[in-house]
């Protein structure tokens, strides 16, 4: 569920990591995960935290991140069997959601590696998800004169691949094992080759290749949900069967205090973050360049906005004084949508994982920050 002000919905982020073991007994006999074993968990809720829930305006990220630390601490350096008798990725999502005393859940993700994970959305859903890497070259053959992109030059690509299945009684590893043997013929082809040779991959943007993803796998993977390009660590797209989204993500490190925080709590003090800003933008793919916004007009068009807020005390910004992640958000995204009118939604986080979600429309895929 989620908050929402006259047409924007906003959602409140917060991360929690633990150490725990496990063995997932319903596997067949001989799989690696049958046997107890270790990993390094990120648990993450999304809410649309009502007004006045949280200790004060602007407190709703930190009252989220104290109730999924204590969830996670429930779990961490313990037997996770000892909690739930098939502790799968989609299982732990599902138990956390459960424990977590916050009205406006609406997702809870778990990434059992930093390559994998689960997400329970509001409908009750599992999203699992698998991320793989590649290196490969292109260059764009439609970017004007002078535009690095048209340089013969490469990337250590990454993509994520979205399944939408209920796991509900199911082993976890068919899925995760199913997407690893879909995507190995798919890495044979890209792995170190030069993308513009492969025949429908001429034009390789990264909105190009989410879609040429797409055509590969949907038709073995019916349940495929979303195919996710990152070009560079900061960008790339996204594609659902009918439309593209972009994002870009921008890093600021600035000061600020929140306004409304009493004087006990540590936030009514200066302080500061290393912010992660993302830009999602969403538009009809331009018929020639084959993308939707080059990354590269969004860095020129933003870059006012960016210098007006790196290393610089926010709150001392009138818009900005309650210096909360939501208000932070929901200025640039009124902002920025007058320079460019396809931008969606901002993410602002402030640690990772742990922040403020505000667009028109918060669906889709939630990239893991
Ligand atoms: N919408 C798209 N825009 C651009 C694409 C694309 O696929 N879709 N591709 C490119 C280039 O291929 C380029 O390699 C990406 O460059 P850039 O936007 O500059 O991204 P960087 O991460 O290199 O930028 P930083 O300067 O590090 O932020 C261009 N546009």
């Amino acid at each position: 569920m989620t908050a929402t002000t006259s047409t924007l919905e906003i959602l409140h982020a917060a991360r929690a990591r633990f150490e725990a073991a496990r063995q997932i007994d319903m596997l067949p006999d001989g799989h690696r995960c049958r046997g107890m074993h270790g990993h390094g968990f990120a648990a993450t809720a999304y809410a649309g935290i009502p007004v006045d829930w949280a200790p004060y305006p602007g407190g709703e990220v930190n009252a989220l991140q104290q109730q999924l630390d204590r969830c996670a601490s429930m779990l961490s350096y313990g037997v996770l069997n000892q909690q739930l008798a098939q502790p799968t990725d989609e299982n732990l999502a599902r138990w956390i959601r459960d424990r977590l005393e916050v009205p406006g859940i609406d997702r809870v993700a778990v990434q059992s590696t930093p390559h994998q994970g689960v997400e329970i959305d509001g409908r009750d859903h599992a999203h699992i998800w698998r991320r793989y890497r590649f290196q490969a070259a292109h260059r764009l053959p439609h970017v004007p004169p002078g535009h690095k992109c048209g340089r013969l030059h490469g990337h250590g690509f990454e993509v994520i691949l979205h399944a939408s299945q209920n796991l509900a009684g199911t082993a976890e590893r068919i899925d995760y094992d199913h997407l690893d043997s879909l995507w190995a013929p798919i890495a044979a082809q890209v792995n170190y080759h030069y993308l513009n040779e492969i025949p429908g991959l001429e034009n390789p943007t990264s909105e190009m290749l989410s879609s040429w993803l797409w055509a590969q796998l949907k038709p073995q993977l019916p349940t495929l949900s979303w195919v996710t390009v990152y070009e560079t660590a900061s960008c790339g797209a996204t594609f659902d069967g009918t439309d593209y989204r972009i994002w870009k993500d921008f890093t600021i490190d600035s000061a600020v205090r929140h306004r409304h925080a009493p004087a006990n709590e540590p936030r009514s003090a200066i302080h500061g973050h290393t912010y992660t800003l993302r830009l999602h933008l969403s538009a009809p793919i331009h018929q020639v360049m084959g993308w939707t916004v080059d990354f590269g007009d969004v860095k020129a068009v933003f870059d006012p906005i960016f210098k007006s807020l790196d290393h610089h005390p926010l709150h001392e910004q009138p818009e900005l004084a309650d210096g909360d992640t939501t208000t932070i958000a929901r200025w640039l995204h009124a902002t920025t949508r007058r320079q460019l009118p396809q931008l969606a939604r901002v993410d602002v986080f402030e640690s990772e994982g742990g922040g403020s979600l505000v667009g028109g429309h918060l669906n889709g895929p939630v990239l893991p920050v």
